[in-house]
């Protein structure tokens, strides 16, 4: 018998469906800015390149139903697919290390949008600790407990170097977040109940200069 279970944002999506997933929000998003009233999944493929039947299968695990000829309405469909993603939800997260990475990260508008708010952040360097940076707080790490609570953070953000990204994984998991979105090359260790994200672009950077390699076999001989 078919499975006719409704999956739901609580369920664990394959990761593929959920990194395309993105791709349709923003090209629903432009269709919605051009007013554009209903689409179809074959037109969403057809705009970004991708495999109908592909694209119908993903948006089959969001909870929208599109009409046979017409489509998916386009304003229900971003609502439905931002709220699907979590988008729609603010997180608050708190962000250890304020250095070059911790602040540009504390510094961009473009992660409120997708509904994480860094409200603190926490450092070791006494001419960091105690300012403002783009409007959040850096306190001292120490402090990591009690303003973890107070600002309700979920989310703990690492962005120290590689040699203290464990420890500093052990101090905000102390402190109480439930997950871990983990900029540093370092492979953590958490308890099962820890949502761990690993975040590189470098790692982006060694798959684009491998197919660079392979579609120009000469560059490398
Ligand atoms: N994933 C990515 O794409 C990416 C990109 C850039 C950097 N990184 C990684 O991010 C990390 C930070 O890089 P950066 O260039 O911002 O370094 P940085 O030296 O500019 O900043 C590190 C900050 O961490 C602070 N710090 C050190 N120990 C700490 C501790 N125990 N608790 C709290 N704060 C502490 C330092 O005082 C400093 O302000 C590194 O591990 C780097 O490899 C990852």
């Amino acid at each position: 018998m078919a499975d006719t279970r409704i999956v739901s944002s609580h369920d664990v999506l394959p990761e593929p469906t959920l990194s395309r997933l993105p791709w349709y929000l923003a090209y629903v998003s432009l269709l919605k800015v051009r007013r554009v009233a209903y689409v179809s999944s074959t037109a969403i493929a057809r705009g970004i390149h991708l495999d109908a039947s592909m694209v119908a299968k993903d948006l089959s695990f969001v909870n929208v139903r599109g009409k046979t000829r017409i489509g998916y309405e386009v304003v229900e469909l971003e609502r439905e697919l931002r709220s699907f993603l979590g988008f729609d939800r603010q997180h608050n997260a708190v962000i250890a290390g304020v250095g070059s990475l911790g602040a540009a990260l504390i510094a961009d508008s473009g992660l409120q949008r997708y509904g994480l708010d860094i409200v603190a952040g926490f450092d070791v360097e006494r001419s960091i600790i105690g300012t403002i940076i783009s409007g959040v707080p850096v306190f001292d790490i120490t402090q990591a407990a009690e303003v973890r609570a107070d600002m309700q953070a979920e989310i703990g953000v690492i962005a120290v170097p590689v040699e203290q990204a464990q420890a500093v994984a052990d101090t905000l998991i102390d402190a109480g977040v439930s997950a871990l979105w983990n900029f540093t090359p370092c492979r953590l260790l958490a308890p099962e109940n820890i949502v761990i994200q690993n975040t590189s672009i470098y790692a982006h950077l060694a798959v684009m200069y491998n197919r660079i390699n392979a579609n120009n076999p000469d560059l490398t001989r």
